[in-house]
């Protein structure tokens, strides 16, 4: 076994631009940065599209599948392409979820679909929406509610009314004397129901009274909402506030005994809190006031380990040979740190979207608590706390393998803060130094890599010349750094993407890579 500890940084939201306008990683004082480049072996790697099992090079490259490909090494169709495969195949609908989910509501109750309102396809696609509402019409279902988050995040910042527009115009082309669909709520998916890793519990309350309740400020359409909330806060789409469309003072489409409800997102993290508000028998993180009797269902399983939802309609994908359960095997000591806003991104997502340990006594994991405030005000975050804590850890020689992600590229840069996000990637830089200095301490080795790119595109490409520059708050499509600091490798041949990182971390540990895996990055 390697006597050399591997310590692994995410710099979440870090990719790699030549464009320097409006890059917040190349205007941001990086002198650790520089020096990796400079003077370590280094290359940039994919982390987007079919090389971390999207649908098309088209699709950008989020946290999940990111922190899925380097924790296991391989490429898998993600939640987005098997979602896509089962409409296609009409599987979906064969599905039993899917008959209780009809039958429930068939005759005298509604189907409810709460979800994210875009084609950001990184939590859900509108299409697979349409192409739900469209069954349940076709299976006699009579009244459909939708209860529509708003993304301006995995999309333009103001694009919101490009989806109610969409949704608006399939409304009517499917209603009609034996069936109606509209809009019954929804809200700036930053503000209600779409929390994650417990970090914020009051958000899904106040999504939970929003859809279930119907309670809130009332207007006649999702479009005035949006319009007269633009109007008076100035907010961007997924700031917005909660709606509740109602109709002479009588919401359209509370969740009652007797419906069914689909969450139509795809992705895990920000789905789990809200099922299990739906699930739970027993609930204490808020008072429900009035849970219905629905059969409730997600478009995938969020959480294999705790089964969460108890009922869902497509499979996500079996991930399986992670580097964890690898690392287990041959008894590596590891050990996984970030705060609360990525920290299941380092455990949950890397280990295959499991919450589990694979060993008790050989794995720690490290939460540190993160600030409940617009990240704009707080671009450092916890970076300084996680690299206290992390530095500790590497110098006590109890580990073999460390991992952290450092969020501030990629929370900053979802705010379409420009400035801020520059101090956030300079926080990060300054973090870099003080580890690498204690990974030379011990004689280890570090890679700096990423998850998919944010902060390296911080504006729009404007429409025409001389339009003013609009914030971009989405990732990009960028690659992402891989770097190795303190051990003389040399960077192999190929085009690497970051289900190549498992079997480099292998290698530097000094172990035979899992044969289920892509090759190293190194020679
Ligand atoms: O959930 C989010 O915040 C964004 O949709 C995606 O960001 P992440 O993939 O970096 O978490
Ligand atoms: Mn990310
Ligand atoms: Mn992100």
């Amino acid at each position: 076994m390697s006597k050399r500890p591997v310590v692994l940084v995410v710099m979440d939201g870090v990719g790699i631009s030549d464009k320097d306008y409006g890059n917040a990683v190349n205007n941001a004082y990086t002198p650790t940065l520089h020096e990796l480049k400079a003077t370590s072996p280094n290359t940039a790697i994919k982390a987007h599209g079919l090389a971390v099992g999207l649908p098309s090079d088209g699709d950008m490259g989020n946290s999940e599948v990111g922190h899925n490909a380097l924790g296991c090494g391989q490429i898998y169709s993600q939640g987005a392409k098997l979602v896509n495969e089962s409409i296609e195949s009409k599987d979906i609908f064969k599905t039993d979820t899917w008959k209780a989910l009809v039958d429930k509501c068939k005759d005298h109750g509604k189907m409810h679909f709460i979800g994210l309102l875009s084609d950001g396809n990184v939590h859900s696609h509108i299409n697979h929406l349409m192409a739900l509402i469209e069954q349940a019409k076709a299976d006699g279902i009579k009244e459909v509610r939708v209860h529509a988050l708003l993304d301006g995040r995995d999309v333009p910042e103001t694009s919101a009314l490009i989806y109610l527009d969409q949704i608006e115009a399939f409304f009517n082309t499917v209603n009609d004397d034996h069936f109606h669909a509209c809009i019954a709520s929804g809200g700036g998916r930053m503000k209600i129901t779409m929390d994650r890793y417990q970090a914020n519990w009051p958000m899904v309350e106040a999504g939970w009274h929003t859809h279930v309740l119907g309670e809130g400020r009332q207007f006649a359409s999702a479009k005035e909402a949006v319009e007269t909330y633009r109007s008076e806060t100035g907010v961007i789409d997924q700031d917005l506030p909660a709606f509740v469309i109602a109709k002479d003072g009588k919401p359209v489409g509370t969740i009652e005994d007797g419906d069914s409800v689909v969450l139509f997102n795809f992705r895990g993290d920000r789905a789990q809190e809200i099922s299990l508000a739906f699930d739970s028998e027993v609930f204490t993180e808020f008072d429900r006031v009035r849970k219905p009797d629905v059969m409730y269902a997600g478009m995938l399983q969020y959480d294999g380990d705790l089964k969460i939802p108890n009922n869902f309609l497509v499979y996500p994908p079996k991930i399986k040979h992670t580097l964890s359960e690898y690392l287990v095997k041959n008894n590596i000591r590891s050990y996984a740190i970030s705060e609360t806003q990525k920290y299941g991104h380092v455990t949950y997502f890397w280990n295959g979207n499991n919450s589990q340990k694979f060993s008790e006594e050989l794995e720690d994991w490290v939460e540190i608590k993160s600030d409940v405030v617009p990240f704009e005000q707080r671009p450092w975050m916890k970076s300084a706390e996680i690299t206290d804590t992390l530095v500790e850890a590497i110098e006590s020689g109890k580990y073999d393998f460390l991992r952290t992600n450092f969020p501030n590229g990629d929370m900053v840069g979802h705010t379409g803060n420009y400035e801020a996000t520059i101090i956030g990637v300079e926080a990060v830089d300054l973090c870099l130094e003080r580890i690498m200095k204690a990974v030379k301490k011990v004689n280890g080795i570090l890679i700096v890599t990423a998850d998919h790119g944010n902060a390296d595109e911080m504006y729009e490409k404007p429409k025409k010349e001389g339009d003013k520059p609009k914030a971009k708050t989405s990732h990009t499509l960028n690659k992402v750094p891989f770097i190795i600091y303190n051990k003389d490798v040399e960077i192999a041949e190929g085009d690497f993407g970051l289900a190549n990182v498992a079997s480099t971390v292998a290698k530097l540990l000094e172990l035979e890579p899992d044969s289920h895996w892509l090759p190293a990055i190194i020679k």
